[in-house]
């Protein structure tokens, strides 16, 4: 299943997928300048599946992340080699428009960073800015379904228009920020510590939330909390100074890793 040597991969990992990947990712390598960042790196994403991203800091996880939706394009001296397929086509081919490619996918960053204007106006936005509805009746429905997928409409639909986004707390801020993602109907979130920020009670609802999203996207996370990867993720990638050294079923990486380097990192031996 896998041509990168380095990348070793239970038998279960890639069974029980039914259907095929809808990105795929194969001796993928990255240069900042001289540094290296990413080495031979190669794994399937599949729809309806979190795929966790884990590893000790600077092994290239949010880069990896990054390069799914071409957010490098615009970093002076980057270099990469390999290739990104999504649905069979390679997304850094010349037929491929960026800004329409980009739009397949939803981010959401560590640190809640919702516009300053209206809770409405958040989620409205790009979908207006895309043309992605008919008419306004049709933008607010829109808004108000993409509020209630993140579980946040109920908390703010007296205050659509007069609060701003960023008078919310920090865990709706956070809803907010994903609801404004999933405004231009993405296939994949990526997600780079969406939990990293916000208390343990706020971060219940968001990893809840994830489990229900799922049903409609590709998600792919980074986090630092073991305890969260296991608890959300279907499968889990781990990295080590920017190879991709295993990708396993959660629950075989968490009791039965490959490779030492894994084992010691989730036993917290390292990282
Ligand atoms: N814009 C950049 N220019 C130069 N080097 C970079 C840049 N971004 C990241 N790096 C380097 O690339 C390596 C991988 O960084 P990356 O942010 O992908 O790691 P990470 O696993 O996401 O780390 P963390 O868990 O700390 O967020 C690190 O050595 C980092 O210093």
């Amino acid at each position: 299943m896998f041509d990168a040597q380095t990348t070793k991969v239970t038998p279960s990992a890639s069974q029980g997928r039914n259907s095929p990947p809808i990105m795929t990712v194969r001796n993928l390598s990255l240069h900042y300048g001289d540094k290296q960042a990413l080495d031979d790196v190669s794994f399937d994403l599949y729809s309806n599946e979190i795929l966790a991203f884990i590893g000790p800091s600077g092994c290239g996880k949010s880069t990896a992340l990054k390069c799914l939706n071409r957010m490098h394009d615009d970093t002076r001296g980057v270099r990469t080699c390999g290739t990104i397929l999504m649905e069979g086509e390679d997304i850094n081919g010349p037929d491929v428009d960026p800004p329409l490619h980009r739009r397949r996918f939803g981010w959401v960053a560590q640190k809640p960073n919702p516009f300053p204007t209206s809770i409405y106006e958040n989620v409205a936005y790009a979908a207006r800015l895309h043309g992605l509805t008919p008419n306004r009746q049709a933008l607010k429905e829109h808004v108000k379904q993409c509020l209630s997928r993140a579980g946040l409409w109920d908390e703010v639909e007296e205050h659509l228009y007069k609060k701003s986004g960023t008078d919310l707390s920090g865990g709706q801020q956070q809803r907010l920020c994903i609801a404004r993602a999933l405004a231009t109907q993405p296939d994949v979130l990526l997600m780079d510590e969406p939990t990293g920020s916000i208390d343990p009670i706020a971060t219940a609802r968001i990893e809840d939330l994830l489990l229900e999203l799922k049903q409609d996207q590709a998600i792919v996370i980074i986090t630092h909390s073991m305890a969260q990867a296991r608890r959300i993720a279907d499968r889990v990638a781990y990295f080590h100074l920017g190879k991709l050294l295993e990708v396993q079923d959660t629950e075989a990486m968490f009791t039965a890793p490959a490779t030492p380097e894994a084992r010691a990192f989730i036993e917290g031996k390292m990282g």
